[in-house]
């Protein structure tokens, strides 16, 4: 018997990621620029404060070695108690997994608001951590006319103080011969100055005694030769008008939607016509059946219907991002707080609010701007109330079937559903704040940054981020909700002999026709194909009829009667619940279309044309505004489910939205159907 003795693999060392340096600043201070210009590596830098929640770590080059830094969370204070300044504290204290204390921050201070910054800086000098001060946006401060007496500060924060630019890389080569320098000294740590030293322990008044230290010494250092009256104050003074502000608002984002979907049209159309050259290639190896199908329309199918919206999304963030970085977003936040306080929501959430009306889950994902948490949760729970670009498909199939030849009324109703998701958005908003989220919206203290030409590249950069999460999604939840649906609407199978048992005495008739028509080999080509293409159309229908969807549309027909609809519209709006615009191509399988289901006219004539079996239409006025009611307000959508399980940490608000949302829906749909109907339109 021979012993083999494996060779030890030695494991990295756990350690390998531990940042020996951290960037420590208030939010927009510019940490993250500095970072990514320290280390080449890329993250997301905004200029709408607190964005960057997630940390980062990338390896700077000091003294020929590469040592880890990390990018910390925006903060204004190490005491306060929300969750990026406990983070961040945990992180200087070394509490945070165990991991041992950095060895030094550069705390990245914003020229321009010398006194705001110091606090922070004045805090993380106790730490007992080296501190390199980074003086950033001197580009700012000269342009002001501001001289900063450097050495002044740094006699007074006792610590070194770099002036730089991470934006256009000024003295970012001091910043790290200074890092080389500190880092060699093996000296532990240079005194705490005696000023800050007393500040700290003064026991009365911990806050005002700092408070006061930092605007001492922020006069003491910064000297403004000319006070040249600001060009952008008398812009502020318009934009933030309590009337004219909402007017500018509005107007900037009509044109920021209307460019997004002008720019989005084409990308859309090209991802459409990919999808479905890559089903004809997957058609031209596979003959039809079983595996064709789930190739054809559980896979590209499902996932082509929703990564068309990827243009949208990236274009979406592009504009935003280019949108925060001039500056003008938060003033925009700035002039909806006081609107948006009223019905009990922060300013903040209208960026989410708006990214809604392209799709809820870019939305939640960008409710992290609401520091406060009862805020976030209010914003992401009522935001899929909002018109996604999902719900057009059905909108566009609706209004077609009840205005067909009237644009302008097509119009109005298409503005009316729009207004109802935002109404009943705002509304739903106001009563969480009155019941499950009780108090008052966080008042948003926010200074307004400095108006910046936007960077493209940031803006490229987030775009593809967001782009890439949304992949991600793509190809995941929801392709695996898609399998699931195409299971149930496949399952069990219709035998091909088995459609003349299930079908209808009048489509019996009609099958024997078709079947005796074909036997004939005298008919031409033209006219067996289409024969063929009719009986495959009625075998699909039954087919669905006869799967586990179909069998759930007859199941559920009592829950959903009072509301006009049919089993085949109950198939169509089961199946939306992972994602709404299914219904569109499930009522063209379900009333027959196969193939032909893809254009929208041919759906439309073919569903105007449904009669009851009195000969009475079925989709009348009272039935489409209820379908129409039903699918603006009604949560069909699980990967935003999943995203919203993702933000809030748990399945029981996913679960919330979903329920609150399904019950508003339904109820205003009863309602709908019902008073339509009375007034004679049912
Ligand atoms: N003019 C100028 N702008 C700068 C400078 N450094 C950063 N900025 C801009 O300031 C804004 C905020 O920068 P970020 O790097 O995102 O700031 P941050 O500290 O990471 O912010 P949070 O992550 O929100 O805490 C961005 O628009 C930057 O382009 C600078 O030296 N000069
Ligand atoms: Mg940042």
């Amino acid at each position: 018997m021979t012993t083999i003795s494996l060779p030890v693999k030695p494991s990295p060392p756990r350690d390998a990621l531990v940042p020996r340096i951290v960037l420590l600043g208030n939010p927009n201070a510019g940490k993250t620029t500095l970072f990514n210009r320290l280390t080449g590596l890329r993250a997301k830098t905004a200029n709408f404060p607190g964005t960057t929640i997630e940390r980062r770590v990338g390896a700077v080059r000091v003294n020929d070695s590469d040592i880890i830094i990390e990018d910390l969370p925006g903060l204004y204070a190490l005491n306060a108690g929300n969750p990026e300044e406990r983070i961040a504290a945990a992180v200087l204290n070394g509490e945070l997994d165990g991991r041992p204390r950095p060895e030094l921050a550069i705390v990245v201070i914003d020229a321009t608001n010398l006194t705001r910054n110091l606090y922070l800086a004045s805090q993380a000098r106790e730490t007992g951590i080296k501190v390199i001060v980074a003086l950033n946006m001197v580009d700012l401060v000269e342009a002001n006319g501001t001289n900063l007496d450097r050495e002044a500060l740094a006699a007074e924060l006792g610590a070194p103080v770099v002036p730089i630019s991470a934006r256009s890389g000024q003295g970012i080569e001091d910043l790290v011969d200074r890092l080389a320098a500190e880092m060699s000294d093996s000296t532990s740590e240079t005194p705490v100055p005696e000023a800050l030293a007393a500040c700290s322990s003064c026991s009365g008044c911990p806050h005002g005694a700092r408070f006061d230290w930092a605007e001492q010494v922020g006069r003491k250092v910064a000297h403004t030769t000319v006070l040249p009256a600001r060009w952008t104050d008398a812009i502020d003074r318009v934009v933030t008008h309590t009337l004219v502000g909402p007017i500018i608002f509005a107007a900037i984002m009509a044109g920021l939607f209307t460019t997004l979907f002008v720019l989005a049209d084409h990308p859309m159309g090209w991802i459409e016509e990919w999808f479905g050259l890559m089903g004809d290639a997957v058609s031209s190896v596979f003959s039809d059946g079983l595996l064709h199908s789930l190739i054809v329309d559980g896979i590209i199918g499902g996932v082509g219907g929703v990564v068309v919206f990827l243009p949208q999304i990236v274009l979406l963030f592009f504009l935003l991002s280019l949108l925060e970085d001039t500056g003008y977003l938060a003033r925009a936040a700035f002039v909806m707080d006081r609107w948006f306080r009223k019905l009990g929501l922060p300013g903040r959430a209208f960026v989410p609010m708006l990214s809604a009306h392209a799709c809820a889950i870019p939305a939640i994902m960008s409710a992290k701007v609401i520091e406060s948490k009862r805020d976030r949760m209010i914003t992401i729970m009522i935001l899929p109330l909002l018109t996604c670009a999902a719900r057009l498909p059905v909108y566009a199939m609706i209004i077609g079937l009840l205005f067909p030849d009237n644009p302008l009324a097509a119009g109005l109703l298409m503005t009316g559903s729009y207004s109802l998701g935002i109404v009943a958005a705002l509304v739903a908003a106001l009563v969480m704040r009155h019941t499950i989220f009780p108090g008052q919206p966080e008042s948003l203290v926010i200074e307004l940054p400095t108006y910046k030409l936007p960077s493209f590249r940031n803006a490229i950069l987030t775009a593809f981020d967001r782009g890439m999460i949304f992949i991600r999604k793509a190809g995941t939840v929801i392709l695996a909700i898609s399998l699931i649906l195409w299971v149930m609407a496949t399952f069990p199978t219709l035998p091909e002999d088995g459609l003349v048992e299930v079908a209808s005495a009048a489509d019996q008739a009609r099958l024997v026709e078709i079947d005796t028509q074909t036997a004939n080999p005298a008919i031409d080509a033209n006219t067996r194909e289409a024969l063929e293409a009719e009986r495959s159309a009625m075998h699909s229908a039954y087919a669905v009829e006869y799967s586990m969807a179909g069998r759930l549309g007859k199941l559920t027909e009592p829950i959903f009667a009072p509301l006009g609809f049919d089993w085949k519209i109950n198939i169509g709006v089961i199946s939306s619940f992972a994602a709404r615009e299914v219904i569109v191509s499930t009522l063209g399988i379900v009333y027959g279309l196969g193939d032909a289901a893809e254009d929208e006219d041919a759906l439309r004539d073919v569903l105007a044309a449904q009669t009851h079996a009195d000969g009475s239409p079925v989709f009348t006025t009272a039935l489409c505004l209820s379908i129409l009611v039903f699918y603006v307000l009604a949560m069909q959508c699980l990967p935003t489910q999943a995203v919203t399980k993702r933000e809030t940490g748990s399945w029981y608000w996913a679960a919330f939205q979903f329920g609150y949302m399904t019950v508003l829906a339904y109820t205003a749909a009863l309602i709908t159907y019902q008073t339509v109907s009375a007034l004679g339109h049912g």
